[in-house]
Formats: C-alpha cells, sequence, structure tokens
C-alpha cells in the first residue's frame, strides 16, 4: 500500500445548523497529485479548509501519522495552500510578498525558480495592485510553494489564467511531484485536471461519493466509435433498427461494447448503399465520468 500523507476520518461540519460536509473520510497517497471534483457548493472549499484548520468540523484528520486537530495543528507548517482568492497587499511587490510569507531558512535560489517556473519575472518586483487576474493567481500559487512544504492544496489553481499560464503551472505542479511533493487540487476545469490527477476524490452534497483513480476511472469508461458516412441520418436510422445503441446528436456515435465488430457495423451500412468515408475511436473523458457518475448517486 501507498503511504498516506493525510488521512481524513468521519469528518463533519456544521454552519449553523446546515450540515455541510457529511462523514467525509478519504486519504491522500504521498508523492501524488488527487483531483477534488465535485459540482457547485458540494463542499470541495470547506474540506481544504477543514484540513487546514480554518473552519471547526468533528472527526479526525491525521498528517503524517500525526493527529491534527482545530486548535492544534504544528504539522500545517508543512502543507501549502491557495484557496479562493489569494490575499494579496496592492501596494506590495510580488516579491515582498514571496519573502513575507517565507519561513526562516528559504533560500532565494528557491524563490527565483518559481517566480521563473511561473514565468513571473516581468512583473514580480512590481506593486500588485496593478496585477491582473492572472498575475494575482499565479503570485497565489507561488506563496503556497515558497515554504517548501510537502503537501500543497490549490483551490481551483487554473482561475483566470490563459492557456500558456495553464501550462506553466501544470509544469511546476508536475516538477514538484516528481520531487516527492503531493497534492490536493480542486478544479472545475476537468479537461485540466485529466492531464494533472492520478487520484480522484468526487463529492457530492457533502459526502464523498467515490475515491479512485484516474486510470480506473477511465478504463471504466464507456468507449464510442463515430463514423462519418454518405448519409448520417440514415446511417443512424439503419443502426438503431439493427439494435445498436447511438448517442443522440448528428454525428453516428456508437457506444461499443466488448462484443462490437466493426465488420458487422460496415456491412448493416455498405448493404443500404451507405459509403463509410471515416471511422474513428472516441473515448468518453474525465468530465463524462463525472458527470455519469454523479447522475448516478442521485
Ligand atoms: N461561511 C459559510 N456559511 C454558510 N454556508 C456556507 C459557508 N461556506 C460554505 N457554505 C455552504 O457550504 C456548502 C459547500 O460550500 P463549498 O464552498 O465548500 O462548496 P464547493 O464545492 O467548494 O463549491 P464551488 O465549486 O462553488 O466553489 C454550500 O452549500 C455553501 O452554501
Amino acid at each position: 500500500m501507498k503511504d498516506e500523507i493525510l488521512v481524513v476520518k468521519n469528518v463533519n461540519n456544521f454552519f449553523g445548523r446546515k450540515q455541510v460536509l457529511k462523514n467525509v473520510s478519504f486519504s491522500l497517497s504521498s508523492g501524488r497529485i488527487t483531483g477534488l471534483v465535485g459540482a457547485n457548493g458540494a463542499g470541495k472549499t470547506t474540506i481544504m479548509k477543514t484540513i487546514l484548520s480554518l473552519t471547526p468540523y468533528a472527526g479526525q484528520i491525521m498528517f503524517e501519522g500525526q493527529p491534527s486537530t482545530f486548535n492544534d495543528h504544528p504539522l500545517l507548517n508543512d502543507i501549502g495552500a491557495l484557496i479562493e482568492y489569494p490575499s494579496i497587499y496592492p501596494f506590495m511587490t510580488g516579491m515582498e510578498h514571496l519573502r513575507l510569507f517565507a519561513r526562516g531558512k528559504v533560500q532565494s535560489t528557491g524563490i527565483q525558480s518559481l517566480i521563473h517556473m511561473l514565468n513571473m519575472e516581468g512583473y514580480i518586483n512590481s506593486a500588485a495592485r496593478g496585477y491582473s487576474l492572472g498575475m494575482r493567481q499565479k503570485l497565489g500559487v507561488a506563496m503556497a510553494f515558497v515554504n517548501n512544504p510537502k503537501l500543497v492544496i490549490l483551490d481551483e489553481p487554473m482561475n483566470g489564467l490563459d492557456p500558456q499560464s495553464n501550462k506553466e503551472l501544470r509544469d511546476l505542479i508536475i516538477d514538484q511531484r516528481n520531487r516527492g511533493v503531493s497534492f490536493l487540487i480542486s478544479s472545475h476545469i476537468l479537461s485540466e485536471l485529466q492531464k494533472l490527477a492520478e487520484d480522484l476524490i468526487i463529492v457530492d452534497q457533502g459526502k464523498v461519493v467515490r475515491q479512485t483513480t484516474m486510470k480506473n476511472l477511465l478504463e471504466a469508461n464507456n468507449h464510442f466509435i463515430v463514423l462519418n458516412t454518405s448519409d448520417d441520418k440514415k446511417a443512424q436510422e439503419i443502426l438503431i433498427a439493427a439494435g445498436y445503441y447511438l448517442v443522440s446528436g448528428e454525428k453516428v456515435r456508437i457506444k461499443t461494447d466488448a462484443n462490437f465488430d466493426i465488420a458487422e457495423i460496415l456491412t448493416n451500412l455498405i448493404s443500404e448503399n451507405i459509403a463509410v468515408h471515416d471511422v474513428k475511436h472516441e473515448d468518453e473523458d474525465l468530465e463524462g465520468s463525472v458527470l455519469e457518475l454523479l447522475n448516478t448517486a442521485n
């Protein structure tokens, strides 16, 4: 079994009378990137705040085998986080923020390397009041990394980032992961999370509905073939009549299973004088899998 850096057991959390987290239990494997996924209001930010003791809770949280409680959490020194929006002082430069957050023995070469990896050299010495949303977000991410944490918690880190910045952030996360850092990352941009996360925790209405690996979730996915034919509408009618399951829409998109036989499909169409110009395989992506899982959970 992989080492667990963080274990969350039976955590419950209330805002007033409203129960927001309901018996939440999961663990994070050391040195891996875990994605936290769920609809708006599912409880992702509250889970992250709970780990960081930013909100009261009942239940058990262990970090590296040591208990962490709401009032006693010395191990949080080893956790870096960006939750919701970064707290940024408009009259300080990005560099001043990083130096302010850096504890004791953090080397300036480490700070320089972060700035370089996130491509922030052009503005790191300017006052943050002139930063765009994406520049602020990058500074918030850099602040989460500055003390060489063992675990990094990032809530929607891709917020406001352009494709180039997204790639820089992804490269930084992968680089740090390769050095042994563990991650818990929430994102609504599932196509981005799919490129990063190795493990997944899926939450719905304050409950963990599944903890799995990305590989297992995607392997269990639906697979399709998509045909480009001389008459897609007629091809759809023929295949439905022959008993195939077609995804509704304009394309001829056929759900495949273990008995899938392309020759049989082609014979059905060619015998009705429909030419097949192209055949493509498609796998359901993370977004499709999560939507299906949440639909079946409700
Ligand atoms: N300070 C608060 N007071 C009252 N209710 C709150 C508070 N913070 C969160 N909630 C409620 O807790 C639930 C979970 O919110 P949370 O922000 O954790 O969800 P989320 O999954 O992060 O959502 P999103 O994807 O929209 O950021 C929501 O129903 C929200 O209304």
